[in-house]
C-alpha cells in the first residue's frame, strides 16, 4: 500500500550537506500500521513528510496505492493526496472556525453540498467521540479533544492512508492511550492503512505491526513488532525497548542499596524475560531446584504483537553458592540478569 524505494532526501544549508535520509526502503501492507522510531533529528520527519511529497525526495520513489507519485504533474499529485490523511503533533487546527467547520472545511474545498456536509460532519464528530463540542471552538478544548478534531477532518475526505506525524508527543499519557485506542479503532473498522512515526516505543508497542528503527537517516533496522522486541539486533532497538520497561527501584531498597556483597546480605536482580522465559515459572522452579527464596519487589509485564516480555526486579536469598546457581539457572533460560546490588 504504501512503499518507498531507495529513498534520499539530501538538503543543502550554505556549504553544509545534510543526508536526512539515506537509501530509505520500506513497504507498508494495506491495512496494517507502521511505526518508524528514532530519536530525534534521525530523519522521522523527513521521511514522513516525503510519503506525501510535503518535501521531494532527492532521489527514490513513492508509490502509494500502487501509483508512483513520485513523478506526477502537480494536479496530479493533488488528486492522490486527497487519499493520503496527516495528523500532526500540534494538530493544526484552524482557531477561527469550531470543531464542526475545521472538519468541514476538506469537504467545502471539496464542494460538497451543504446537507450532505452536515450529515458526514455528524458521522465524523460521532466516530472521535465529539458530538457535544460541535460549535466549541479549538482554544475551549484539550490536547486530546483536538487530536480527534484533527483525525476527524483528515478522515472527512475518505483517506486510504494515514500518515501520523508524532501525534501523541504533545499528549499526557492518559490521553495518548485514547489517541492510540483511536487510531487502532479507524484502522480495523475502516481499513485504513496507518505510517506513523514516534520516538516513543511505548507508542509502536500500542498498535503497530511492523516496525522500522531510522538512525542518521538510515533504517538500521525493521520487522514485525513481536520479533523486534524479542530479537532486537541493534543497541538502538534495545534501548527503545529498554526505555519501554522502565522499572525503578523502590526508595526503600536504593537507600540500603550496597554496590558489594557482605555478609548476610542478599543480592538485587534485574530479570528480563522474553519469549519463552516468560511462559515459564521460573521463580518457583529456582526456588525447588536451590533450595533459594526469591521475593518480588517489583515486576512489570507486557505485550508487543505476538511477543510477551517483562522485567521483574527480586531479592534472592539463600547461601552464596545457591544463589550464584540460580543465577546461572536464569542465565540459561535465556534471561537478561543484571545484579543490581546488595541489600
Ligand atoms: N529543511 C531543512 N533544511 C535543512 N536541514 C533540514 C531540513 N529539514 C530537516 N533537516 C535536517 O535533517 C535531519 C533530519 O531532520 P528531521 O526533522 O527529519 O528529524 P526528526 O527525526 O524528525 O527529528 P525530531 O524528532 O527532532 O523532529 C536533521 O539533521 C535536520 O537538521
Amino acid at each position: 500500500m504504501i512503499e518507498l524505494r531507495n529513498v534520499t532526501k539530501t538538503f543543502y544549508q550554505k556549504d553544509k550537506q545534510i543526508d536526512a535520509l539515506s537509501n530509505v526502503s520500506l513497504t507498508v501492507a494495506a491495512g496494517k500500521i507502521f511505526g518508524v522510531i528514532g530519536t530525534s533529528g534521525a530523519g522521522k520527519s523527513t521521511l514522513i513528510r516525503c510519503v506525501n511529497l510535503l518535501e521531494k525526495p532527492t532521489s527514490g520513489e513513492i508509490i502509494v496505492d500502487g501509483v508512483n507519485l513520485t513523478n506526477l504533474a502537480s494536479s496530479q499529485l493533488a488528486k492522490e493526496r486527497r487519499h493520503i490523511g496527516m495528523i500532526f503533533q500540534h494538530f493544526n487546527l484552524l482557531s477561527s472556525r469550531t470543531v464542526s467547520e475545521n472538519i468541514a472545511f476538506p469537504l467545502e474545498l471539496d464542494g460538497m453540498p451543504k446537507d450532505k456536509i452536515k450529515e458526514r460532519v455528524y458521522d465524523l464528530l460521532k466516530l472521535v467521540g465529539l458530538l457535544e463540542k460541535a460549535d466549541d471552538y479549538p482554544a475551549n478544548l484539550s490536547g486530546g479533544q483536538k487530536q480527534r478534531v484533527a483525525i476527524a477532518r483528515t478522515l472527512a475526505s475518505n483517506p486510504k492512508v494515514l500518515l501520523c506525524d508524532e501525534a501523541t508527543s504533545a499528549l499526557d499519557p492518559g490521553t495518548t492511550k485514547s489517541i492510540l485506542n483511536l487510531l487502532k479503532d479507524i484502522n480495523e473498522r475502516l481499513g485504513i492503512t496507518i505510517l506513523l512515526i514516534t520516538h516513543e516505543m511505548n507508542v509502536v508497542k500500542s498498535i503497530c505491526d511492523s516496525v522500522a528503527v531510522i538512525s542518521n537517516g538510515k533504517l538500521i533496522e525493521q520487522g514485525s513488532v513481536g520479533d523486534i522486541f524479542l530479537h532486537p539486533k541493534t543497541e538502538l532497538a534495545k534501548e527503545f525497548i529498554a526505555s519501554s520497561l522502565n522499572i525503578e527501584v523502590p526508595v526503600l531498597y536504593k537507600n540500603r542499596l550496597e554496590t558489594t556483597s557482605s555478609k548476610n546480605q542478599h543480592p538485587l536482580l534485574k530479570l528480563e524475560l522474553t519469549g519463552k522465559s516468560v511462559d515459564e515459572p521460573i521463580l518457583s522452579q529456582a526456588a525447588r531446584l536451590f533450595n533459594v527464596d526469591t521475593k518480588i519487589i517489583t515486576a512489570q509485564m507486557d505485550q508487543a504483537g505476538e511477543a510477551s516480555f517483562g522485567v521483574i526486579l527480586i531479592e534472592l536469598s539463600g547461601n552464596a553458592k545457591n544463589c550464584q546457581d540460580a543465577i546461572n539457572y536464569f542465565i540459561d533460560k535465556h534471561i537478561i540478569v543484571e545484579i543490581v546490588g546488595y541489600v
